[in-house]
């Protein structure tokens, strides 16, 4: 049994952490911090964890941290990479769901990020916790970078393409849909029912800071430059990502059921549809990532879904733990999706 911490309690992928690590057979939450409900029982926030977690809300404090195994951070990007050379000086590996340690290029991350990094010496290190390009780096990681909501579903979506070099790596497109929860659970008016309710719209089109992640992702795995435009859209749901992927075909007779079917014939969280157009809510609730493929003429069209706050942070998360602590890699993550 391994000891777990939870930077960043309160907001939703860290109560997400909760909900799928307290039903875990192989790891215990022993710390969860949040510095503004100090003190108060976590299942006093959560009463769906009533009997199931008797801890409080704690300040963040480094010295508890370092006593666990494992530190989760579902914190704002630029709070990790604070604590993270000393968790990781005493022997505490960590999952950081935000971008900290993502980009590879500390200059890049300044850019998007708009503030200096204060660990470049550890972007090197930090393993990009993608299970289905990085499994094998990811058993040995001291510190894992959780992957973006969009970058998940987005990367999952076009790389059996790259990969084959079956399209044009300079022409790519991601027109992709978030529910609000992704935006946090922090309070902004932006964000309120009668704000996005009955209403759709994009957001970030000039650039969004998912947009370097994803083409470095690609980047890496297929050793090729690659031209991508992003643009994600807010809709009215809470949970769910659906990214609709285009790209032109190079090789015109590839069989592109046969070329999504072998690459992800082994993944546990990957499905693949050889008909059919994914929904959000044949994911909601769970960890898996499902894919449908079409063409019109020499676009190839495809679809990609997720849970943002499951295979998009929490889910990825503890799939992760389970690769960095040998256990079975789907343990504590066979919850299917809830219907309706
Ligand atoms: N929501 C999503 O779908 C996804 C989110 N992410 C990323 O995961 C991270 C967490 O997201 P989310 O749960 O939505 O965010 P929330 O805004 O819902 O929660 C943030 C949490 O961090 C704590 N916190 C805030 N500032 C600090 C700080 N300086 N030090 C310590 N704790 C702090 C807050 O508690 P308190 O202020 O009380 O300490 C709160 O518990 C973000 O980086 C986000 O970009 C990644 C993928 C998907
Ligand atoms: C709907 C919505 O607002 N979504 C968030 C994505 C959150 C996320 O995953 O961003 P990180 O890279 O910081 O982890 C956004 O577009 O900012």
């Amino acid at each position: 049994m391994i000891r777990v911490g939870i930077v960043g309690g309160t907001g939703y992928t860290g109560a997400e952490l909760l909900r799928l690590l307290v039903r875990h057979p192989q790891a215990t939450p022993v710390v969860i911090t949040s510095r503004t409900e100090s003190g108060l029982p976590v299942a006093e926030m959560f009463p769906h964890l009533r009997g199931r977690l008797d801890l409080r809300f704690s300040e963040p404090d480094p010295c508890v941290l370092a006593e666990c195994d494992l530190v989760f951070f579902a914190t704002p990007n630029g709070t990790a990479m604070q604590s993270v050379p000393e968790l990781l000086e005493h022997g505490t590996r960590v999952i950081d769901l935000a971008a900290d340690f993502r980009l590879k290029d500390p200059a890049l991350w300044e850019r998007w990020y708009g503030m200096p990094h204060q660990c470049p010496e550890l972007l090197d290190e930090a393993v990009y916790g993608l299970p289905e390009v990085n499994r094998g780096a990811i058993r040995h990681a001291r510190l894992v970078a959780n992957p973006g909501c969009y970058p998940t579903a987005v990367t999952l979506g076009l790389l059996p393409l790259l990969e084959r070099h079956a399209v044009d790596p300079s022409w790519l497109i991601a027109d992709a849909k978030s529910g609000v929860s992704g935006a946090g659970r922090k309070a902004e008016t932006n964000l309120l029912m009668a704000e996005v309710g009955e209403s759709f719209k994009a957001y970030a089109v000039s650039g969004h800071r998912h947009l370097p992640e994803i083409v470095q992702t690609l980047q890496i795995c297929t050793g090729i430059e690659v031209g991508l435009t992003f643009v994600p859209h807010l809709v009215p749901m809470i949970r769910g990502i659906e990214a609709t992927l285009y790209a032109r075909l190079i090789e015109n007779d590839l069989d592109l059921v046969a070329l999504y079917q072998s690459r992800y014939a082994d993944e546990p969280f990957v499905d693949f549809m050889t008909s059919g157009n994914p929904d959000t809510r044949s994911v909601r609730g769970s960890n898996d990532c499902r894919i449908a493929v079409a063409r019109q003429g020499e676009v190839v069209i495809v679809q990609s879904v997720i849970d943002n706050l499951v295979k998009g942070a929490a889910g990825q998360a503890v799939q992760n733990m389970n690769l960095m602590f040998g256990f079975e890699e789907t343990l504590g993550l066979e919850a299917l999706a809830l219907l309706p």
